[in-house]
């Protein structure tokens, strides 16, 4: 028999909670107290079992093994060196300690141990540009590592191999894994420097994979396209020279990258000592040229081609013209057919979704149609390579080609995704439509006229607590046990409520509390067209919480006014001024699944029109004060910092398009929350918006530092208290605040505001905590009296 060249497929992370979400459900319960050891245990193995049998069923010849985690996988390479900060120390090994890593604790140590612990969670950090969280490792200068008895890497592969599935384990790379860590406490200290430190203990776990009988090794180094510095620079170089030298000869490195470009750091990548490349060709197809330029003659080259973050169909006739560009230039057994990243980021299985429109879904795939789609399109390049016809295969193929050839037609002309009307407008927008007439210094005097404001003013985020009663109202209006009208009774009853008790607490700019919401972007996704829900679109945001991003697939609009009515409502209760509550642009496209068919960029202006609209609506009735929220506006920027400025350039802009059509008199505010802005405070003024609440509680310094650093001249409200925690904040701490705040802002421009939304506290905690927060208003009111 002839040695066939093939080309295979390979996965680069599979989804780990479960297509019903059965992980979650499992470690709740366990956390709970009401899921033993055993059983959490044998019920992940389950889902393992499951989830390679799956990937196999499908053809796929790179299984990943390792990438299966109780929490996060950037916390099992922590624990599983031994990097546990000191505070976890006293916790007993095993699940409670990694837990207490994960979430913190407070209480018993272990189910019935009498040693009582209060430790906070470790750090929590975005995933690169995704929407997922990992627990960001503490490492300072002390640190050492060691490998722990039976890493769960080594222990995975052996349990794969035992069902005959032979897996390509996958792990963090040394190098982006000291990269994603912090210096502990407050130092400066960089956790590259512990290099030296951890690279042995990643042989003897290379090491240990060889002896399982490992072959190929998927080392994910996602840092390799961002930034470099001669220090990362010479780091990877040590590193992998390091793990060459000690490499089994059975072993195969497999250098991962992904969410960036790496054809300009060929120079440095080619010289490395390791047996293939990864690329994502999904974010840069332009970069496989320039790769295979540099790329050493013996290597494997992995083309990510199938997106595995987002939920649309590969086009096929698209993937394949760039395999071409490999083929041409490398053997079939050379290259490897993969998924860009991790399908971590992707939901499921299209099967779930049974209430989706179906012209709609043909557009789509998930992770399971995805490893159809790799598939696929392996067999294109290897049924001509096999030594037997096979006719009924290639039929197979050829109709699969043909149907996706048909979707994307499909989907390019629909009038579900194009809307003339949306394109005119958008052809139409002027650059006097991204600024503000007036300026701050002239139209803030006016607006404080017309709201007649006291020095200090006090508003709150937008939402009041999302009780018990709110939700179980939503959840037996949504199966139909309530009906439309109860429902809507029910929401203006605790309006009026909400209302009475802000004026009660005697907050000066009131909002009427958002139980109408379920989500802020799921809320203003409903009511626009060009959004999709699914029904089980689940996707991993951290530890087993899991979010349903919206899908935006079509040129957006508002058919109608879609808060304007709660507002006018709202107003009618108060002779206060009532805030008009939106979610921005940016928010809105970063937190949904958005087009893969048009720019980010345009998606967001889209957006901004049908806000612009709904600011105009509320301005018409009678509402002066609008807040448009951006918690997500920093969240958006590119992994490397040359595009930061053409990414700030049009959100910003989207920003200004939705919010810049009012009268001086009205009142435009924003809120953000999240992370540290100080990075992008350039960015914030530009928005001009006329007054911007922004989280401050947990960063004091630094957000006074920023302030300080580039100057803010608009009104600003950073965070008198921490809305997460259900302390009730004094007024004596909220006086101290405000005080460093007078030394870093004109108290003329101050407002006081919890640092989010109230919808996770109960009343009474909000109450207290507003009623201190007016405390404090009064108290520098009368301070300030003599300068008013
Ligand atoms: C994540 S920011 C939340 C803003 C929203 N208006 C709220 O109060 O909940
Ligand atoms: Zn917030």
């Amino acid at each position: 028999m002839s040695a066939a060249a093939t080309l295979k497929s390979s996965v680069l992370g599979y989804p780990r909670v479960g297509n019903q979400r059965q992980l979650k459900k499992l470690i709740e319960g366990f956390w709970a107290g009401k899921v033993d050891e055993s059983a959490l245990v044998d019920g992940a193995r389950a889902l393992r079992t499951q989830h390679w049998q799956l990937q196999r069923s499908q053809g796929i010849d790179l299984i990943p093994s390792g990438d299966f985690t109780l929490y996060d996988l950037v916390l099992d390479t922590s624990y599983n060196f031994g990097a546990i900060p000191t505070r976890y120390q006293t916790i007993p090994a095993g699940l409670p300690q990694y837990f207490a890593m994960a979430r913190g604790l407070q209480g018993a140590a272990a189910k019935g141990a009498d040693q009582i612990v209060d430790v906070p969670a470790m750090e929590m950090k975005k995933w690169f540009d995704t929407n997922y969280h990992y627990i960001v490792p503490e490492l300072g200068p002390e640190q050492t590592f060691q490998l722990t008895a039976e890493p769960s890497l080594v222990a995975h592969f052996k349990e794969a191999k035992a069902l005959g599935i032979h897996t390509k384990p996958v792990l963090i790379g040394p190098v982006s894994f000291l990269l994603l860590a912090k210096a502990s406490g407050e130092s400066d200290f960089q956790p590259l420097e512990l290099l030296p430190r951890l690279l042995p203990e990643y042989r003897k776990l290379l090491a240990q994979l060889a002896e399982a009988g490992a072959t190929w090794i998927q080392v994910d180094e996602p840092h390799l396209g961002l930034d470099s510095t001669p220090a990362t620079e010479a780091a990877y170089k040590s590193a992998y020279q390091y793990l060459a030298d000690g490499l089994s000869p059975s072993l195969r490195l497999l250098l991962t990258t992904y969410f960036e470009r790496v054809d300009d750091r060929m120079a440095l990548i080619s010289k490395l000592p390791v047996h293939g490349l990864h690329l994502d060709l999904v974010r840069h197809p332009q970069q496989l040229p320039g790769v295979l330029d540099q790329l050493p003659a013996d290597w494997v080259l992995s083309l990510g081609v199938v997106n595995g973050r987002n939920i649309w169909k590969t086009e096929f006739a698209t993937a394949i013209d760039l395999i071409n560009q490999a083929t041409n230039r490398k053997p079939l057994n050379q290259l490897v057919l993969a998924t860009s990243c991790s399908l971590l980021h992707s939901p499921y299985s299209l099967e779930f979704e049974t209430k989706l429109d179906s012209e709609i879904k043909d557009w789509l795939a998930f992770a399971n149609e995805k490893l159809g789609e790799l598939a696929t399109l392996t067999a294109v390049f290897n049924i001509q390579q096999s030594a037997e016809p096979q006719p009924k295969r290639q039929s197979e193929v050829d109709a699969a080609l043909e149907a996706n050839k048909r979707s994307f037609a499909a989907r390019r002309t629909s009038a579900r995704v194009v809307n003339p009307q949306v394109q005119d407008r958008l052809a139409k927008v002027q650059p006097d439509m991204v600024v503000r007439p007036t300026p701050f210094a002239e139209r803030y005097p006016k607006q404080k006229a017309h709201q007649k404001l006291p020095l200090f003013p006090t508003t709150t985020i937008g939402s009041f607590p999302q009780t018990k009663e709110v939700r179980q109202a939503r959840l037996k209006f949504k199966k139909g046990e309530l009906s439309a009208e109860d429902y809507r009774q029910f929401l203006l009853k605790e309006t009026e409520r909400c209302v009475r008790i802000q004026e009660d607490i005697g907050i000066d700019v009131l909002v009427h509390g958002e139980f109408e919401r379920n989500d802020m972007v799921e809320y203003f996704g409903e009511k626009l067209r060009g959004y999709v829900f699914t029904q089980n679109g689940w996707v991993a945001s951290y530890g087993t919480r899991c979010v349903k991003p919206p899908v935006i697939y079509g040129d957006i609009d508002r058919p109608n006014p879609m808060t304007v009515d709660w507002s006018v409502y709202a107003q009618s209760l108060t002779t206060k001024p009532m805030k008009g509550m939106l979610t921005g642009p940016v928010t809105c496209l970063q937190w949904s699944f958005v087009r893969d068919d048009q720019p980010r960029r345009v998606t967001a202006q889209q957006l901004a029109l049908a806000i612009r609209d709904e600011v105009d609506d509320l301005e018409k009735a009678g509402i002066s004060t609008i807040q448009i929220d951006e918690p997500a506006i920093r969240e958006g920027l590119p992994l490397r910092r040359t595009e930061w400025e053409a990414y700030l350039k049009w959100a910003v802009d989207a920003f200004l398009l939705s919010s810049c059509s009012v009268q001086d008199t009205t009142q435009i505010h924003t809120h953000m929350c999240y992370s540290d802005f100080n990075d992008i405070f350039p960015a914030i003024q530009r928005m001009d918006a006329d007054v911007i609440t922004i989280e401050n509680s947990r960063s004091d310094l630094k957000l006074l530092r920023a302030f300080d650093r580039y100057g803010y001249h608009n009104a600003s409200g950073p965070g008198l208290y921490d809305i997460h925690s259900p302390r009730v904040p004094t007024v004596e701490e909220m006086n101290e605040r405000l005080a460093a705040l007078l030394n870093y802002l004109p108290f003329q421009l101050i407002w006081l505001n919890p640092d989010c939304g109230l919808k996770t506290r109960d009343w009474a905690e909000v109450e207290a905590s507003l009623r201190n927060l007016t405390a404090t208003a009064g108290e520098f009111r009368r301070r300030y009296a003599d300068q008013a």
